[in-house]
């Protein structure tokens, strides 16, 4: 940890250092004390949890999970915890509640990055992009025949979005030039307020399954989405089918997953997240024979949509605003400056 300024109010612990270039002057102008993790890679736990006793407040990203362990080692001291992410599954709501601690996060920053990053997964996939190239480079090309490499097309096409928050519309609206047909989506409730202008017909999950050409996961992982892709629902999809998870690994059974793209249960698989990620080099998912390549695996590149024109991740993009701000959100989530209700506040 590298501390950076000591006006002793309140202390705050970052774990991470990919924050934008205006975050510690803005945070030591309210007289805290700030330890930072000083390094890209993911704080060690036996530092985070050394690091925090006695702190106030705790800014965070989604590789450190804030469960009980750390809340204690925190002590009462912990006012707030803020993660730069827009899902919050690494945090135990639970644990914080008991311990009326508030969670800060940042929906909204990267709507529009992984909404791009799911429609070229989808076309990346269905077209077999990474197959062909594999082919090109490798001498598989021979001749041109007709039916070689032949994909699955969007014109006419049903689309199932499981989840249908921001992302999920962003998507469909990227979709819906395409010439896709009918937009489907399962969600725990219809979502009138999203789907009217889509427009998107609100389904049972089986039913979309059962329906769509093209499945694309983009839902929050809570309890009730854990696992919720799994061989029951690959069995009821089409052989022809495109599953894209955008979402979280932990929402797919990856077995499940692995066997219907073996089995052909479905056609292709187009995956940002992975349990674990990443994923280790020799796993079966990377050496499927007959689709291995069509199962295509980016590693959370919403981070590089994010990037700002030096290369520097910016998180205080004009265009994201005020609530979608993390430092912001954070001073204003802190006791140092007075609480105030924000909508992004979840506790
Ligand atoms: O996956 C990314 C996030 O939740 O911000």
């Amino acid at each position: 940890m590298h501390k950076v300024t000591t006006h002793q109010t309140s202390l705050v612990v970052f774990t991470n250092h990919s924050h934008g270039p205006d975050t510690f002057p803005r945070l030591s102008s309210c007289s805290c004390s700030i330890e930072q993790w000083d390094s890209d890679e993911p704080v060690p736990r036996s530092e985070l949890l050394a690091k925090v006793a006695g702190i106030r407040g705790l800014y965070c990203l989604l590789t450190e999970k804030i469960d009980a362990e750390v809340l204690d080692a925190a002590g009462r001291s912990l006012q707030v915890v803020s993660t730069m992410s827009v899902g919050y599954d690494h945090v135990s709501l639970e644990e914080l509640k008991k311990r009326g601690i508030r969670l800060g996060y940042t929906p909204d920053v990267l709507t529009e990055a992984v909404a791009e990053l799911t429609v070229a997964l989808l076309l990346a996939t269905s077209r077999r992009l990474l197959e062909a190239v594999h082919e090109a480079k490798n001498g598989g090309w021979g001749t041109w025949k007709p039916l070689w490499m032949c994909g699955y097309g969007l014109t006419d096409s049903t689309v199932g979005i499981l989840g249908l928050g921001r992302i999920g519309a962003a998507v469909t609206a990227r979709l819906k030039p395409f010439g896709v047909k009918r937009f489907l989506y399962a969600d725990i409730g219809p979502r009138p307020d999203m789907a009217t202008k889509i427009p998107a017909e609100f389904v049972p999950l089986e039913e979309l399954a059962r329906h769509s050409d093209f499945i694309v996961v983009c839902c929050a992982l809570t309890p009730e989405t854990q696992g919720i892709c799994d061989n029951g629902l690959f069995s009821l999809m089409k052989d022809t089918a495109i599953f894209i998870n955008t979402s979280r690994g932990g929402v797919v059974n990856q077995e499940d997953l692995y066997q219907a793209l073996v089995n052909g249960q479905i056609a292709a698989a187009g995956l940002d997240v992975t349990e674990p990620e990443p994923l280790p080099t020799d796993h079966p998912l990377f050496k499927l024979k007959n689709c291995g390549e069509s199962v295509l695996i980016a590693v959370h590149q919403w981070l590089l949509a994010r990037m700002g024109r030096d290369g520097v991740p910016s998180l205080c993009l004009p265009e994201t605003g005020y609530w979608s701000d993390p430092v912001r959100l954070f001073l204003c989530s802190c006791v140092i400056i007075r609480p105030v209700v924000l909508p992004v506040l979840v506790l």
